[in-house]
């Protein structure tokens, strides 16, 4: 029934086109039944091809005979049906006798009217499979996924599995809320969500299983009419026009149910991980459109897969880099230093207008925000394919100071998204997972890959990105689907889909916004604010202690600091090994004799630093 309802509107128009044909067609038939040609037309043609005349007349004047009653019978049926019309139209008869004649009259025209292979209604086999979900369904499928606690228990109690709540309606399906047979989690359904589809009988993106609040063993299952791949998610609703505030929701991606899910940039740091394929790509890319729709938010863009992703954006961004060659990795590099000294003077920026009284809590203000020559405007700083930098020689310490930078940046208006498609220790450091909050996790492989991306223990609770099918929904596949973590309810959701076409003319009104704003980076021009420039190898030959093969850290700093005090003042010594490291020079135990004793510490030799040099040299001069 409820088939047919949703379809009324295209029955309604069907109805409407095929009555007049309809109509036509009955007042056809009428005249040549009257006319009674079709009875006897074989014998008399027959009798025509004999030259038998006289057979031929006999049965025409039969014909003739039975014409004379038809077409009295088909003028009286004509003329009641016109007097009939006559009435309903301009008689006064009560409404509801006119919209009942309707309702009766057009369907049987509009039966006679449609081509044969054409229903007005739709054969409900022919449409999606729907299933209304009921206890004994739900209750069979459970069994179905053979785990022993369900079974067990239920051989014992029929009553096992329960239903705190009774089955009802929640959007375009059904959502039953279950309680499991004690000791039994949600999370273990979760995981088998596959045989859950079968013991449904239903595709497995009309099934989705998450965990209820409330307990472990309360398991919410959502059951849609249809297939999530076959419900059109409605396009991003910022497609044709609309700007963002970053310090405000904007819509990010929908619930199976349809539901639209928002999401901000302001004060958080994203990731998004995922197995290629998985749509990361094009979640995170949504995310920077939407900054970009913010005419006021700086971009700085690296995407290290080098195919070009985020070209579209490049228009808007005051950095673009797209490769994974050395001098693309070297920029991302440099941008992650840059970030953190921007930190820093903004930390300075907010003290000052804090102690105005213009920044409570320490953190960038929407007023603040906008305020020309502030700078603390908001930095929005996107990391694609994080893994390629974090696994170059400019990783250990690239990942130091994004780890730092996430820490700082969020009270001052500095956005990182990070992408990645390798979750693991190596190419993602867990000071950096660990400090992000929001997350969305699309298709991984393996509870390792989901728990970096989700946080610990997120795979026994039940959320579970594994279950998700790489692939574009073309073929098959489920790419945008993911686990977000931090914006309202932990849950699977589908990131909007935007295309690059539609991308390049989102960022045409992000253009004309920015130029109306002021805010448009001038064209070749990428520009980074930044403190004086130095170079570490150089800085270091010059100050090296006369005559010394190597030379501590400390010492090293202590003369740094006094050359460059803008620069190296409050260097650790760590940070030095690392910049040096950097450039290929290894930094190792240096011992010196004090009072008498052999200290050793750490530090870099000068024939190091020499070769470093003359490499770095030689390399320029080659390129
Ligand atoms: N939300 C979505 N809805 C529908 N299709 C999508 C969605 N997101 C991505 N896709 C499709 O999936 C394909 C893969 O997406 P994307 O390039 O973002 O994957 P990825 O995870 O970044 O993969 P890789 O790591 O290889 O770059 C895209 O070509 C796109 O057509």
């Amino acid at each position: 029934m409820e088939f047919h309802a949703v379809r009324f509107p295209k029955y309604a128009a069907k109805v409407l086109v095929f009555a007049p044909v309809g109509a036509a067609r009955l007042v056809v038939r009428l005249l040549r039944w009257a006319s009674a040609e079709d009875g006897n037309w074989d014998l008399r043609q027959a009798a025509a091809q004999r030259g038998d005349a006289d057979t031929w007349m006999k049965l025409d004047a039969r014909r003739q005979r039975q014409a004379k009653w038809r077409w009295s019978l088909a003028a009286g049926v004509g003329a009641v049906a016109a007097a009939g019309g006559m009435v309903l139209v301009f008689g006064d008869a009560p409404w509801w006798w006119r919209a009942a004649a309707l309702a009766v009259g057009l369907p049987v025209l509009a039966r006679a009217g449609r081509p044969a292979d054409r229903p007005i209604t739709d054969r409900v086999s022919q449409g999606k499979t729907y299933r209304k979900l009921t206890a004994d369904l739900v209750r069979r499928a459970l069994m179905s996924l053979q785990l022993a606690g369900i079974n067990s228990a239920v051989a014992k109690d029929p009553g096992a599995i329960s239903f705190p709540v009774e089955i009802h309606r929640d959007g375009p399906g059904h959502l039953a809320i279950v309680d499991l047979p004690y000791g039994v989690e949600a999370a273990d359904v979760i995981a088998r969500r596959g045989r859950l589809a079968s013991g449904l009988r239903l595709p497995l993106d009309q099934v989705w299983p998450e965990p209820a609040p409330g307990h472990t063993g309360r398991l919410a299952l959502w059951v849609g009419h249809e297939p999530a791949s076959q419900m059109r998610q409605p396009s991003w609703p910022l497609l044709k026009g609309g700007q963002v505030d970053v310090f405000k929701p904007f819509p990010f991606a929908t619930t199976p149910r349809m539901n639209v899910v928002d999401a901000s940039l302001m004060y958080r740091n994203w990731l998004f991980g995922g197995q290629p394929g998985s749509g990361k790509t094009f979640a995170l890319r949504l995310l920077a459109l939407a900054a970009a729709l913010d005419p006021r938010a700086e971009l700085r863009i690296y995407e290290m897969k080098g195919v070009g992703d985020f070209k579209a954006l490049a228009p808007v961004c005051a950095e673009y880099g797209n490769g994974f060659d050395d001098d693309t990795l070297t920029g991302c590099a440099q941008l992650i230093e840059w970030l953190y000294e921007e930190c820093q003077r903004r930390s300075k920026r907010i003290d000052h207008y804090a102690a105005a009284g213009k920044a409570p809590e320490n953190k960038v203000t929407p007023e603040l925000a906008s305020l020309k020559g502030s700078g603390l405007h908001p930095l929005v700083v996107c990391l694609d394919e994080l893994q390629e930098l974090m696994l170059s020689p400019h990783g250990r310490r690239a990942g130091e100071i994004l780890e730092k930078v996430i820490k700082l940046g969020r009270a001052l208006g500095v956005v990182l998204i990070i992408g990645t498609q390798i979750p693991d220790k190596d190419s993602l450091p867990t000071g950096i997972t660990r400090n992000v909050n929001t997350r969305f996790c699309l298709s991984v492989a393996d509870q390792t890959a989901n728990d970096m991306i989700l946080g610990t223990s997120q795979y026994k609770l039940g959320h579970r990105a594994t279950v998700f099918k790489p692939g574009p929904p073309t073929e098959g596949g489920e790419a945008g689907w993911g686990i977000l973590r931090g914006i309202g309810e932990t849950g699977a959701r589908c990131s909007f889909y935007v295309d690059s076409d539609q991308a390049a003319r989102i960022i045409d009104r992000a253009v004309t916004l920015r130029r109306d704003a002021g805010t448009l980076p001038a064209e070749g021009t990428q520009t980074r604010e930044t403190s004086p420039a130095y170079d570490v190898l150089a800085d270091v030959a010059t100050v090296w202690p006369a005559g010394e093969d190597a030379a501590w850290n400390e010492t090293l700093l202590e003369l740094l600091a006094e050359m460059r005090p803008e620069v190296y003042a409050g260097w650790k010594p760590a940070q030095l090994t690392s910049a040096l490291s950097t450039h290929g020079v290894k930094v190792g135990q240096v011992g010196r004799r004090i009072d008498g004793k052999t200290v050793n510490r750490r530090g870099p030799h000068r024939a190091d630093i020499t070769t470093a040099i003359t490499d770095r040299n030689h390399k320029r001069s080659a390129e």
